[in-house]
């Protein structure tokens, strides 16, 4: 018996299929770029690649646009702002913004699978000011603080 998925009222714009998990119980849904021509990228150029896709987002959660680490691998194609956002009361079109890390030219095609889209559940916090905070043994380290072996 398939858990009952959650339902996302999707508008697509594009000539291409809805993003789809690509195994059983994948983490993300292959997302596609949906373009009239393909897009060069020189190394560490990026562009906005648009999908065609308009997603109404449950309130309390996130869409996370997250890399393949295929196209990273062997490509050097990264996100820039990885993960990217997308916010449950955003009603504009989906994009992805690509660059490319390598020091070779890369061209997104036209329904290439070019990022995934992870669907998760945040929190929507209120501040509360303190004057101060609970001591902890790492207190103010970061950045390598705790070595690398
Ligand atoms: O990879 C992304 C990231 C964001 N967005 C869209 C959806 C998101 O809801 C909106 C705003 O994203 P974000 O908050 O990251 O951008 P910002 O620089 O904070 O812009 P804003 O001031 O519009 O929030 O842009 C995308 O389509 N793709
Ligand atoms: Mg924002």
């Amino acid at each position: 018996m398939l858990p009952l998925l959650m339902q996302i009222p999707v508008i697509n714009r594009s000539r291409h299929p809805l993003p789809e998990y690509q195994t059983a119980h994948a983490a993300g849904l292959d997302v596609r770029a949906n373009l009239a021509e393909p897009v060069t990228l020189k190394p560490l150029q990026r562009a906005l690649i648009p999908t065609g896709l308009f997603l109404e987002i449950p309130v309390g959660y996130e869409v996370q646009v997250r890399p393949r680490s295929g196209l990273a691998y062997k490509h050097g194609i990264g996100i820039v702002n990885s993960p990217g956002t997308i916010d449950a009361d955003y009603r504009g079109e989906l994009k992805v913004l690509l660059v490319n890390l390598s020091d070779q030219e890369f061209v997104v095609q036209d329904g290439e699978r070019i990022a995934q889209l992870v669907v998760a559940r945040h929190e929507t916090v209120a501040w509360q000011p303190a004057a101060a905070l609970t001591e902890t043994q790492r207190g103010t380290g970061g950045y390598g603080s705790t070595g690398v072996q």
